[in-house]
């Protein structure tokens, strides 16, 4: 399974996992008193459990995450791979591209006096997450309700973090019974495997339920499409082995093998898969659902790069630079009208895009048309009389609807000419893991949606606007 771990910026993320992985003796103790030492050294002793995952000397340094770290771990009954993202605001990109790849999300918020107040308030990390994770397809959440040594094991505090977030979770598409809260100490270590010892004596007064692994062990496995064509789009580029390049990423779709040839779309690119590895170990095939690293041949290394997709030679995914989809527009102050500009977030790739029209809008319980065809004098209208009512051609908060997306060009070289690339998008009908878009404007995500069709465009240069 892919975990996507979640929170606020500080609520503990990386010191759980650390700890986690220490416990189930993913991590030794020799690495764990060589992390202790170095952290002490920079004057960052409480990071040293984060030190399992926050690899680059910056993070380090800074004592944040801010790329996607990936680890994995055995509880009794599951293999997981734990996708660890950031929680700050400013590396909410990296962020989305983790939450793609995942099954189930752990979500970590701080129980401390104030703190979960500040990540859950609007503009918080925590409400943030789990809205993004739900719109990228993750349907179970374990809330890790952490440092609850720090209010002296409370239980009126455990149960009123619970009570705020239950609401929220059911309206952001979770279903309660896919929701599971436990109290943990990351720190100390405590009711992630066990809530054994005198440290855990706040606890067990008022706690008989599961502990963390419990949970994890009991998450529910998802189902991977191996029937259809292999997609899997890039989320990392490097140099591998020798002259090989290598791609890493989750199969989205199908199986690929050791000696198979792949398009790399967008382009004509035929390149050949030397190698598979997957877990540290290298295999001769995986399939959807795994989060893998190929290494290639025969392809110049300029012609991939993150965001590409790489899938047969006989069914490509079709490239577009207009497309129609269903979005869900989320809790914004300016409202989304045709020609709205917005970065468009499809796995790893972002792009520049913008809203062509807005063809209508749905129930969002029920999905069915409400209004269609809207009339641009009705935009109009509701410009110069402010209509307070929320009107079809303005997409407020809350809101369904169909719309029509196009890409907008990005410069070429220093010329003043635009060119609008088209990208590999596939419909949620035929992927449901490639067929999910997110739109943000101005550092927030102000809508998530699913692809519907693709109008497909010839590459076209186009004068600049
Ligand atoms: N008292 C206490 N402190 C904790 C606990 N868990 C984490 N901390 C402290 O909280 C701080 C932040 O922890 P991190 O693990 O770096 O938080 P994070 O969520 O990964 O932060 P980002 O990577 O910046 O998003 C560190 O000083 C930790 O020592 C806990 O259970 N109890």
């Amino acid at each position: 399974m892919n975990l996507f771990l979640s929170g606020h910026v500080d609520a503990g993320k990386s010191t759980l996992m650390g700890r986690l992985l220490f416990e189930l003796g993913r991590i030794d103790e020799k690495t764990r008193k060589t992390n202790e030492r170095a952290s002490d050294k920079l004057g960052k002793g409480s990071f040293s459990w984060a030190w399992g995952l926050d690899g680059t000397t910056e993070e380090r340094e800074r004592g944040i995450t801010m790329d996607i770290a990936l680890q994995s771990m055995m509880t009794p009954r599951r293999q997981i791979t734990i996708l660890d993202a950031p929680g700050h605001k400013d590396f909410v990109p990296n962020m989305i591209s983790g939450a793609s790849q995942a099954d189930s999300a752990l979500l970590v918020v701080d129980a401390s006096t104030g703190e979960f107040e500040a990540g859950f308030q609007r503009g918080g990390q925590t409400r943030e997450h789990l809205l993004l994770v739900r719109s990228l397809g993750v349907s179970q959440v374990i809330v890790a309700i952490n440092k609850l040594d720090q209010v002296n094991w409370s239980r009126a505090r455990f149960e009123e973090i619970c009570d705020a977030l239950r609401p929220f979770l059911v309206q952001s598409g979770f279903h309660p019974s896919k929701t599971k809260f436990v109290p943990v100490s990351a720190y100390h270590g405590i009711n992630l495997v066990s809530s054994n010892g005198t440290e855990a004596d706040g606890l067990r007064e008022w706690y008989k339920g599961p502990t963390l692994t419990d949970l994890l062990d009991k998450l529910e496995p998802p189902t991977r499409d191996i029937l259809t064509s292999l997609r899997f789009p890039v989320s990392n580029v490097f140099r591998g082995q020798g002259s090989y390049l290598s791609v890493s990423g989750r199969i989205c779709g199908g199986i690929v093998q050791v000696g198979e040839k792949l398009r790399v779309l967008p382009g004509d690119e035929i390149a050949v898969v030397k190698s598979i590895e997957l877990e540290d170990e290298s295999v001769p095939w995986a399939m959807s659902g795994a989060n893998v690293t190929l290494s290639l041949t025969s392809i110049d290394p300029v012609n991939v790069l993150v965001g590409s997709v790489l899938c047969p030679p006989s069914d490509p995914v079709p490239l577009a630079t207009v497309f129609t989809a269903r979005i869900i527009v989320f809790d914004i102050q300016v409202p989304i009208t045709a020609g709205t500009s917005f970065e468009l977030f499809h796995h790893s790739r972002d792009v520049p895009a913008s809203a062509l029209k807005l063809l209508s809008t749905l129930d969002r319980a029920t999905g069915q048309v409400i209004k269609t065809s809207p009339r641009y004098m009705d935009f109009i209208l509701v410009q110069i009389h402010a209509d307070p009512v929320p009107h079809f051609s303005v997409l407020t908060k809350g809101t369904s609807a169909e719309i029509q997306i196009g890409l907008r060009g990005t410069h070429v070289g220093s010329s003043s000419n635009t060119v609008v690339r088209p990208i590999p998008l596939e419909t949620f009908a035929n992927n449901k893991d490639m067929g999910r878009i997110l739109i943000r404007r101005g550092g927030e995500t102000i809508a998530a949606g699913v692809l519907q069709n693709q109008c497909r465009k010839p590459h076209v240069l186009m004068p600049s606007l």
